[in-house]
């Protein structure tokens, strides 16, 4: 029997597809009563990690369980995890409520569960309608409607929010929060895109390349953001050197001659300047944004984003610490080199071993 505690375990769990490590040594837990956001740029492996967790793919090593327990040995699982996973299939010529139906009868649960879900993702108007007339985010919440069938402690989404207007994702946001929350559920849903689920979640994993890079409440990555400033001196040298002589890191110059300062306000940098008798003729502070943050985490996945982020942005010695363990939330960075670079090819479909 699993344990009934809501939580998703991921601990040590890795993949490796041939040559390609797809997860490598990826641990994280997710908690009941609220929102975690899996996040990573395309084929960081979140795909691959979901589908572990729901026994569609075999781990390599490590392991991935929900209510202490893998996947497999849940008993009637539909009743503990629902997901939605991309590219689901629906039969075209099926009417909402009748692949609902259908789905219902495989995990035994009465008909007209078909009818209060459609009820819950605001389909009832179009349970007589075929699958195959739906828009994608219809779509997308018929997905979500078959997810929730056997009333899931656990809901497991990757990337829903593709296909849903901004009004979709509004009603997804309060649909998912409410159920996390209201009912102590554990949601997980994944993007690649932080700026499309911040809104969603409260916690975050965030992985590149197959491991994790940061995972604890969104709130502390949002805190953790330093400001810097960026200072137009007569002479960018002798202001660097100013800097660093009063005990200033975090100095860099900028390719169009300024000097960027990280975690100093304006009024010490100024001081240091006059005192050195550097001529300045202009200063901005700018303030990272949570995306600027997620690039900087995540860098090195992406291909080609020349000149982003910009150079001495944000510091760089911050983000170390020990591999992450567990919970309750704290935050964990983890730096480490990818262990290499990773061929972007995608794979739908069924089980995969
Ligand atoms: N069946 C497979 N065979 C070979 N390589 C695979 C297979 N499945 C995934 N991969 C590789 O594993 C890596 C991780 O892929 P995965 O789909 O898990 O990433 P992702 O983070 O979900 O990406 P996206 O945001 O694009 O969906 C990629 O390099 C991918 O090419």
């Amino acid at each position: 029997m699993h344990d009934g505690s809501g939580r998703i375990v991921v601990q040590n769990l890795s993949k490796r597809f041939g040559e390609v490590n797809a997860v490598q040594n990826l641990s994280f837990t997710v908690e009941p009563g609220s929102v975690t956001g899996f996040l990573g740029p395309n084929g960081a492996g979140k795909t691959t990690t979901l589908r572990m967790l729901l026994g569609l793919v075999t781990p390599t090593s490590g392991t991935a369980t929900i209510n202490g327990r893998p996947h497999s040995q849940l008993g009637n699982p539909a009743r503990v995890v629902g997901s939605v996973l991309e590219n689901e299939g629906f039969h075209p010529g099926r009417t909402a409520r009748n692949h609902l139906r259908v789905y219902a009868a495989a995990i035994g649960v009465p008909d007209r569960r078909a009818d209060e879900v459609l009820g819950l993702v605001g389909l009832g108007s179009a349970a007589d309608r075929k699958a195959g007339g739906f828009s994608l985010g219809m779509r997308q919440r018929l997905a979500l409607a078959t997810a929730l069938l056997g009333d899931p402690q656990v809901l497991v989404l990757d990337e829903p929010t593709n296909g849903l207007d901004p009004e979709g994702i509004l009603w997804l946001r309060n649909f998912l929060r409410s159920y996390a929350r209201e009912q102590r559920r554990t949601v997980l849903v994944s993007s690649h895109l932080l700026n499309e689920v911040e809104q969603l979640i409260d916690q975050v994993v965030i992985i590149s390349q197959g491991v994790t890079r940061y995972y604890g409440p969104l709130e502390q990555l949002r805190k953790s953001q330093q400001s810097r400033v960026l200072v137009q001196p007569a002479d960018p040298s002798a202001l660097v050197k100013a800097l660093q002589d009063n005990g200033i890191s975090g100095v860099s110059p900028t390719p169009d001659g300024r000097v960027a300062v990280a975690g100093s306000s304006v009024q010490q940098i100024g001081d240091i300047a006059a005192k050195a008798g550097i001529a300045v003729y202009g200063m901005q502070e700018e303030h990272a944004d949570l995306e600027r943050m997620f690039f900087q985490l995540t860098q090195g996945q992406y291909a080609g984003a020349p000149g982003y982020p910009p150079p001495g942005y944000p510091p760089q010695p911050q983000f170390q610490g020990p591999p992450p363990t567990g919970f309750p939330p704290q935050q964990h960075y983890q730096q480490g080199p990818p262990s290499g670079p990773q061929q972007q090819q995608q794979y739908w479909g069924g089980p995969q071993q």
